[in-house]
């Protein structure tokens, strides 16, 4: 990749900028703020002079209901060879792009899973998305030309790429990202008409559980509003939780003993539950390798060869959690190399061999 636009120039785009300047990639600053792409020039994330020429890859850095709109407007004025966005929600996007008539073939939804509680160009950083998953959640649809140029972005910000079905995404962040949102404003919400005296006991856990309350309303009521069912799912479980806790805490007020024993052994069974839940957090990337198994297939370089297989992948219900293209110098083909769990390597190599594809194993 040489040359890039990001439209958005907050926290996300302007991080990006920095990354691909960083890396050698002419970089275009757009905004509807003109402040923004100026600050982020001055940060030294590109430049806010308008491209002259198409280029490369177009980044879609802006709230997620604004990117069907740009997407589709920026895909009729031919301003990159193909088009991604980063937005936290995938699927309302993309659908909402195909009513605006946008064109699915160049354009390829994704999401890093990083970021911060800051907003803004200023809080960007060129190491943001280091050793962080970024999903790519492309179709049948999507041009090989396409998929190849995200696949660039998400190596020159250094991120680790993960391939999934929009709705799936969709599903996944409610829970790993909006759930955890609310949850931390709802706590810090309890602090805003407390006594003073209580509030200045705050210790390092009240830091921990409310940093995430920090955050923007405004990108979070966006991102919320374009994943609502998902994320209240979550919640309603969280509630009969906190329902069963609340009983097991008023049991162990009782002078009853065999009621406190109860209400103890619920307590201890929800901490026990969250020691489970919290072990299941990954480690950053990189700092604890994962051990995934190498699934290896031939492709020949066809328009839309890799999204098949991707497709292929996720009917079969299997996640992609890595993936290398070795390209065969001088041929129109190349390896691409799958990196699954070791418990959906089989699955994935039947599912691919029943769709004609020639795996090495
Ligand atoms: N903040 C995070 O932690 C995080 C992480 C991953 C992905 N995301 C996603 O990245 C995107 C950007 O988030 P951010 O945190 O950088 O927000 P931000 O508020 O820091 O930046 C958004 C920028 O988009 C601009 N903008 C808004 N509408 C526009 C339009 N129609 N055309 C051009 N520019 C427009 C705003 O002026 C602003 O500069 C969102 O879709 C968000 O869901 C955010
Ligand atoms: O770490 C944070 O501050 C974030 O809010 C980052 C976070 C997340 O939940 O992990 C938030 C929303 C994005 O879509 C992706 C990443």
């Amino acid at each position: 990749m040489r040359t890039a636009l990001v439209l958005g120039t907050g926290l996300i785009g302007t991080s990006i900028g920095l990354a691909l300047t960083g890396r050698g990639v002419r970089v275009h600053l757009a905004d509807t703020d003109p402040d923004r792409p100026r600050t982020a020039a001055a940060l030294g994330a590109g430049t806010d002079d308008p491209p002259g020429a198409p280029v490369d890859l177009a980044v879609i850095a802006v709230p997620p209901a604004a990117i069907a709109g740009a997407v589709a407007q920026m895909q009729r004025r031919g301003v990159a060879r193909a088009y991604t966005d980063v937005g936290s929600v995938k699927g309302g996007p993309r659908r909402e792009l195909g009513a605006l008539g946008g064109e699915p073939a160049t354009y390829l939804g994704s999401h890093p899973m990083a970021g911060r509680e800051r907003s803004g160009p200023l809080a960007a950083t060129a190491d943001l998305f280091e050793g962080k998953p970024w999903v790519l959640t492309p179709t049948p649809e999507t041009d090989t030309e396409a998929l190849n140029l995200v696949l660039e972005l998400v190596a020159l910000c250094r991120a680790v790429p993960v391939v999934m079905d929009a709705d799936i995404h969709d599903r996944a962040v409610a829970l790993v990202s909006h759930a955890p949102q609310l949850l931390s404003s709802l706590l810090a919400a309890r602090l805003e008409d407390a006594e003073e005296s209580a509030v200045r006991l705050c210790g390092q856990g009240m830091r921990d559980v409310t940093r995430l309350a920090a955050s923007e309303p405004r990108m979070w009521l966006d991102i919320l509003g374009a994943n609502p069912g998902p994320v209240a799912d979550v919640l309603t479980e969280v509630a009969a939780d906190l329902d069963e806790t609340i009983r097991s805490l008023r049991a162990l007020e009782a002078a009853d003993e065999a009621k406190r024993a109860d209400g103890a052994r619920g307590v201890e069974a929800v901490l026990r539950r969250g020691n489970a839940g919290r072990e299941r957090v990954p480690g950053k990337h990189g700092t604890a390798p994962a051990a995934y198994e190498t699934v290896a297939v031939p492709i020949s370089d066809r328009p839309g060869e890799l999204a098949r297989i991707f497709a292929d992948a996720g009917r079969a219900g299997v996640n992609i959690e890595d993936v290398r293209i070795e390209h065969a110098t001088g041929q129109q083909a190349g390896l691409a190399q799958l990196m699954v769990e070791p418990a959906s390597a089989p699955a994935l190599i039947e599912a691919l061999r029943e769709r004609g594809w020639s795996v090495r194993t």
